[in-house]
């Protein structure tokens, strides 16, 4: 008997998350150009970041200096309009988002790297996020799980570091304990991806995760 084909996940909303340097750009756009392959619509996007608005705030919120409540409120002014110009529009024509972060790395980053109030976080998450269906989430997210010393020697040959690479090794510990708590809170929408292993297997990770889904 022959298997059943692949659907890929219309209409649905993937998050790639981790700490900076772990991996995830190159791995989202090969998921990408899998599904664009088969003639989905796949909209790939980031954050901060995905509209000419929430991009003028990635550039502000990465280069100047703010203290944690101004970077956690322009962060959450971002992904409002990402959420309505971008990301929901797409989702209900039936394409696949892929996106580079989203509140995940607010938990991570200004939660538990910053020490910013998580309930502040999560006020702001639920006013930002939600819609007529609830509040706003992605259906999966890839955690590319690295330590924070690995991935600091993978980024001191790739660019010039922003605000939040220039911070030292004992944050990215914390930022990667913020993932961690994310994922066993929500372990039905996260999928743990060991990315100190080799590009191709990393890759071979999220092949053998998607063909788990018949994706
Ligand atoms: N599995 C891997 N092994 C070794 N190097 C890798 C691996 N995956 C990615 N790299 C390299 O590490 C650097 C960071 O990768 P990439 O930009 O994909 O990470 P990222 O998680 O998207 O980082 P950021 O969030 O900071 O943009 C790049 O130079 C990339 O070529
Ligand atoms: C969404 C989001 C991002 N950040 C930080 C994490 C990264 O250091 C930068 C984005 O750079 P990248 O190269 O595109 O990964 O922004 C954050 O602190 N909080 C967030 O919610």
């Amino acid at each position: 008997m022959s298997a059943a084909p692949l659907a890929p996940p219309s209409g649905r909303f993937i998050s790639f998350e981790g700490i900076d340097g772990a991996g995830k750009s190159s791995h989202l756009d090969a998921v990408a150009e899998r599904w664009q392959r088969r003639g989905l619509e796949v909209v790939r996007t980031r954050e901060p970041g995905g509209t000419p608005l929430a991009e003028t705030l990635r550039d502000l919120v990465l280069h100047q200096g703010m203290d944690a409540l101004t970077e956690a409120l322009l962060i959450f002014a971002a992904r409002r309009n990402h959420l309505q110009q971008c990301i929901a529009p797409a989702l209900e024509r039936g394409a696949v988002v892929l996106c580079d972060r989203f509140t995940d790395a607010t938990f991570a980053y200004q939660g538990a790297g910053r020490g910013f109030d998580l309930a502040v976080l999560t006020t702001l998450e639920s006013w930002v996020q939600r819609g007529p269906g609830g509040l706003r989430q992605p259906d999966l997210t890839l955690w590319f799980d690295l330590d924070p010393a690995v991935a600091a020697q993978r980024l001191v040959a790739a660019r010039t570091p922003d605000r939040f690479e220039r911070q030292d090794e004992a944050f990215f510990h914390r930022v990667r304990d913020g993932y961690r708590a994310r994922f066993e809170a929500q372990p039905e929408r996260f999928v743990r991806i060991d990315a100190s292993q080799s590009r191709d297997q990393v890759a071979v990770q999220i092949a053998a995760m998607l063909a788990e889904r018949g994706w």
